[in-house]
């Protein structure tokens, strides 16, 4: 693996589920393989859960840990080539990056869309500067489009909860008081859709995500229906991509509540905002494993980070 930037980097994903899983019985395992060793971790938005395991895992494997949140404590970025750099931007990342890449073995990094332009935020410019310019393994801690470490995370909780039985996922759209990104659900389908889960998708007309990740998925916008039958539910809100990083109405007849669960097992990425996208008697219940697909944040990290060590190119 030459970086971890999306599911389709996991080349066996059935694997990296398990040696995760073990990593987490031992997490001290490989605590010598980074040794000498300095990840980067760079931050455009805010984060508890992405920038704590990673460096948690980090530490595990005896690597140094840098972190910084990028024109916050550090120059305010310049991306756009050819730019008379006259503004309130003081350094491009044709400069940024190869010294990042002098002081890091390995760079993390997190850059949510914009949410302006579809179009511009599925070119994920961030990232693809980066990739351009690095020549060190990049770890993707949330792009516009992507959120593979918290996906494998997600796997690993699946995993745990219903060993080899195959349970009914629905992935549930859940109002939100802002837009926000599509790509904790982007990654999640993804990575069932590679696992060949038994997922089907809940929305409200106009929240469709994209087609072809949808493709041979049964989507529907009955939300009640969908969750009563569901062994395990995934809630998040993302934005419509019709009127795409617009704000619109709070949808509340859409809050995941014990009623609509039944017997179903709760899921969400984090931070999750109470009594509007679940009710807090979903979350302070024995069905909601939020706390272990954070715990789990920890060992998806450790293994990305592992590979990333072992892989030739360091
Ligand atoms: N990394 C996990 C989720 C990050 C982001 N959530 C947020 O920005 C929530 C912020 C708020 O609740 O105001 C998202 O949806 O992609
Ligand atoms: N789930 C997740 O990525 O959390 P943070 O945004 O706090 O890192």
């Amino acid at each position: 693996m030459k970086h971890y930037l999306s599911i389709d980097d996991l080349k066996q994903p059935h694997s990296a589920i398990e040696q995760a899983l073990q990593l987490k019985t031992n997490p001290l395992q490989n605590s010598g393989l980074g040794k000498g060793k300095t990840l980067i971790l760079l931050f455009f938005n805010n984060s508890l859960r992405t920038r704590l395991s990673t460096a948690k895992a980090a530490q595990n494997l005896g690597l140094d840990v840098l972190s910084l949140n990028v024109g916050a404590d550090s120059w305010q970025l310049e991306f756009t080539d050819g730019t008379i750099m006259d503004q309130g931007k003081a350094e491009h990342i044709r400069e940024a990056v190869p010294v990042l890449c002098q002081y890091g073995d390995l760079i993390g990094l997190r850059s949510f869309g914009e949410l302006q332009s579809l179009e511009e935020d599925l070119r994920e410019p961030v990232l693809e500067a980066f990739k351009a310019l690095s020549d060190k393994p990049l770890i993707n801690l949330e792009s516009a489009f992507a959120h593979p470490l918290q996906a494998l995370a997600d796997a690993m909780t699946l995993q745990e909860t219903f060993g080899s039985t195959k349970p009914k996922i629905t992935l549930s759209w859940a109002p939100h008081p802002r837009p926000l990104p599509q790509a904790v659900p982007t990654s999640f389908l993804r990575m069932m859709k590679t696992l060949g889960a038994d997922i089907q998708v809940c929305h409200p007309p106009g929240y469709e995500l994209n087609a072809a990740l949808t493709e041979g998925i049964e989507v529907r916008s009955d939300q009640a229906a969908c969750l009563a039958e569901s062994d395990v539910v995934y809630a998040k809100s993302w934005c419509s991509t019709e009127q795409y990083g617009q704000h619109l109405p709070i949808e509340e007849s859409w809050t995941i509540s014990l009623e609509k669960l039944k017997e179903a097992y709760f899921m969400h990425c984090l931070p999750v905002r109470r009594n509007v996208v679940v009710q807090d008697a979903v979350l302070d219940s024995s069905k909601s494993l939020v706390i272990e697909q954070a715990n789990n944040r920890t060992y998806s990290a450790q293994w990305v980070l592992q590979e990333l060590l072992k892989s030739k190119e360091l």
